[in-house]
């Protein structure tokens, strides 16, 4: 028995009711799918090589800045034209490419939050122009934050888009509680300590005002996480706040599931192998991993450019010979190459982390 097993489509981007089913299996089996931010077709392929190799399923995520990256930095992101266009590109890139990977892959979009609600509408027009077309939404999901709005505010606006979303079987993830370091551009740092961390009785409010609409949905809720590698004991994780959350919208909504919330976790570089595990012992069925593996996928090109530092001076000549030429030492498929490898390590130790390797 294996995640493939409950799902219609096994390779691939998936959607819908396939979604809901991955997201329940996780949950059921305690593990969690890394969400894997991805920039470029390189940074796709290093995670999909992982999470082929570890027989697992995979989140890849594109930010509002990675999207406006993926169309090129020198497209003008006017009225979000940029990232609107770059995210829709790499859906299809994400889309053709999966199937050769052999594995079911979740195609989602990272925060959003009040100011780039143009990018979350852009999206949502190409997802049903998809539909029309395919009967399927562009995107397997999307994520709303309006964190840092009032409560009432970020749940009734969550509530439109999710009526949005609905009829394509498109799912939503919201966010309360900040996350602090910086996201989209914002910076979080200097937040008040106790808005990292969210209450029971608002993870209630959201569970009764969404799931009227529709089952597709998670909740992003803070408990001290922060985006970004700091050094160990500045970020203070309290994952047993989100067993309180399912304990207490068990207890309201009379649920014979002990955790009938999807939880995610955010500003996952960094933490410990127990944060993860408790975390996901609490619900979580989703973590986001973005810093570490940046960093992962440097080192591999740092090393290779600091070992071939002397065949990289010039296009001929080299302590080989002045005469010997370098093009197989710059041709950017070998160095970009090397930095796939490094970032496809770190990507798959992330699915171990999560418990996630194995499981389809
Ligand atoms: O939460 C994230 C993306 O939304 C990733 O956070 P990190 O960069 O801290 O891993
Ligand atoms: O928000 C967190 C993610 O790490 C995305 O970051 P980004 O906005 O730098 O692409
Ligand atoms: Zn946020
Ligand atoms: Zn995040």
């Amino acid at each position: 028995m294996g995640v493939t097993d409950v799902l219609s489509r096994k390779t691939g981007v998936i959607v819908g009711d396939d979604v809901l089913k991955l997201f329940n299996y996780a949950q059921e089996k305690t593990f969690a799918i890394p969400a894997v931010n991805v920039t470029s077709s390189s940074t796709v392929v290093a995670a999909l090589e992982a999470a082929r190799d570890k027989k697992s399923p995979v989140i890849l995520q594109i930010s509002n800045g990675g999207a406006a990256y993926f169309a090129g930095k020198g497209v003008s992101n006017e009225g979000q034209n940029a990232a609107i266009q770059g995210s829709i590109a790499g859906a299809h890139y994400i889309r053709a490419v999966a199937p050769a990977y052999g594995i079911p892959v979740v195609l989602h979009t990272d925060h959003c939050a009040k100011k780039l609600l143009p990018w979350f509408d852009g999206m949502l027009d190409a997802d049903e122009a998809y539909f029309r077309e395919h009967g399927e939404p562009l995107f397997s999901s999307h994520m709303i934050d309006l964190s840092e709005e009032e409560k009432e505010w970020n749940i009734e606006t969550t509530v439109k888009y999710l009526k949005r979303a609905a009829p394509m079987k498109q799912w939503l993830e919201m966010e309360i509680g900040i996350t602090g370091g910086e996201e989209d551009g914002v910076n979080n740092e200097n937040v008040d300590n106790n808005s990292l961390y969210t209450q029971p009785e608002d993870i209630y409010d959201i569970y009764k005002a969404l799931s009227q609409i529709s089952p597709y949905f998670s909740i992003a809720a803070g408990f001290g996480n922060v985006h970004g590698v700091y050094k160990p004991g500045n970020v203070k994780l309290h994952p047993e706040l989100l067993a309180k959350h399912q304990a207490y919208v068990k207890e309201k909504i009379g649920a014979k599931e002990e955790k009938p919330v999807f939880l995610v976790f955010h500003g996952g570089s960094g933490s410990t192998k127990k944060e993860y595990t408790d975390a996901i012992s609490y619900g979580v069925v989703k973590v986001n991993v973005d810093t570490d593996l940046q960093y992962a996928y440097l080192t591999g090109i740092r090393d290779y450019i600091l070992k071939k530092k002397d065949y990289l001076q010039k296009p001929v000549g080299n302590p080989d010979g002045d005469d010997k030429p370098n093009k197989k030492y710059f041709d950017p498929r070998v160095w970009v190459r090397e930095g796939e490898k490094t970032m496809s390590v770190r990507v798959a130790e992330s699915l171990d982390d999560f418990n996630c390797s194995g499981q389809l």
